[in-house]
């Protein structure tokens, strides 16, 4: 499934862009006064192979929750039952993130793909896949928590491929359901160690750049926490030209199954609006299956989380808003959707100098 995935990914249409970026020109309002709206409604076209590409609508978040046994190393201050708490906050609509989706419209999607401990709800039967008013749960579990990177391989080949192979499957469950636009959501107390491990493996870049502080440690625990990611790539030496096995040496389930999210939408050519530093990170592995799944992607916000702007310069992504947010879950991402929207819809309904009878210069 993956390798057919892949195959299915192809770069931009440009006769769609060009066609985008003349229109633009004959739209009413002075020449790139949209800014980056501009840019983004033609990388979108380019996307869909169609100008104008079609409304992202409706929305649909997918939250991928994992545990990690790198928790065992004292990088995050939190206790890991939070993982599994917080799907049920997600399951009863009282999370950040079902503020945020309420707001957009968005429908939201939590997937378990290897929590820990017991879930306190049983999967939801929605009415519809893509309901705005009631969360859904997905059992998708490879395994309850990765292993510690620290000590050995976080996952099996296998274990990391199963989990990208849910994220495919769950982008084409949403897209068939009728989602014009994935946003990616994420869960797992310890997963800003594997996430900056990952940065890392895939830029080059140093552990200390790489690494931030992720739900909020102390200057020894960050100490620690460098460390722990420094000496990982020291032990597993992971090969950034083998997606694969860098996600299971030193990743997550939960950033497996996101970059299958991420390489799902890219072969059905639906836009992934990426959320933080732990989205990004996945999306540095899906880069790496397919350099044309970047097309795909945009970049909700800029994380605090240092790691982040290092995944966003490497994939040449410049995000749509820098409000200082570093809470995962995909809020970041559904703040960032009307900003896509309006890029589009301009392009379906702003009349030109033409049809309005309004004077160039
Ligand atoms: O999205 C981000 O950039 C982000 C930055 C810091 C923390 N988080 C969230 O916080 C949790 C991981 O933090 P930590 O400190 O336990 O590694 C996990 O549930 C993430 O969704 C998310
Ligand atoms: C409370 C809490 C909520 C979260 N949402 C995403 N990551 C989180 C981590 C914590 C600790």
């Amino acid at each position: 499934m993956l390798e057919t995935t892949v195959a299915a990914i192809r770069p931009a249409d440009e006769t769609a862009m060009a066609a985008a970026r003349e229109l633009h020109g004959r739209l009413t309002k002075p020449a790139g006064s949209l800014g980056v709206l501009e840019e983004l409604s033609v990388r979108l076209a380019g996307l869909a192979g169609a100008c104008p590409p079609p409304l992202p609508e409706p929305a649909a978040v997918a939250i991928f929750a994992g545990d990690h046994g790198v928790h065992a190393q004292g990088v995050s201050p939190w206790p890991q039952e939070v993982t599994a708490q917080m799907i049920g906050n997600f399951l009863a609509g009282g999370a950040v993130v079902n503020a945020f989706a309420r707001q957009a419209g968005a429908s939201v999607t939590v997937v378990d793909v290897g929590v820990a401990t017991p879930l306190p709800a049983e999967p939801v039967a929605a009415p519809t896949v893509l309901d705005p008013a009631v969360p859904r749960l997905v059992v998708a579990s490879v395994r309850r928590g990765t292993r510690d990177l620290a000590v050995t391989a976080a996952l099996t080949r296998d274990e990391a491929l199963e989990a990208v192979h849910t994220g495919i499957r769950i982008a084409d469950e949403l897209i068939d359901a009728g989602a014009g636009i994935l946003l990616t959501g994420d869960m797992g107390i310890g997963n800003t160690t594997p996430a900056a491990t990952l940065i890392a493996a895939f830029t080059g870049a140093d552990p200390l750049d790489a690494t931030g502080r992720g739900t909020g440690v102390d200057d020894p625990t960050y100490a620690h926490k460098v460390a722990v990611v420094r000496a990982a790539l020291a032990r597993h030496n992971p090969d950034p030209a083998d997606p694969l096995g860098v996600l299971a040496a030193v990743g997550g389930l939960e950033h497996a199954a996101l970059a299958g999210l991420i390489l799902g939408a890219a072969a059905r050519r639906t836009p992934v609006l990426l959320d933080g530093v732990i989205a990004v990170s996945a999306a540095l592995a899906a880069a790496a299956f397919a350099p044309a799944a970047v097309c795909a992607m945009v970049a909700g916000h800029r994380s605090a989380e240092p790691g982040a702007t290092v995944a966003l310069r490497h994939l040449g992504l410049d995000p749509l808003i820098d409000l200082g947010l570093r809470l995962g879950e995909g809020t970041g991402a559904l703040l960032a959707l009307p900003v896509v929207s309006g890029a589009v819809r301009v392009l379906h309904e702003v009349a030109t100098f033409d049809s309005a009878g309004v004077a160039e210069k």
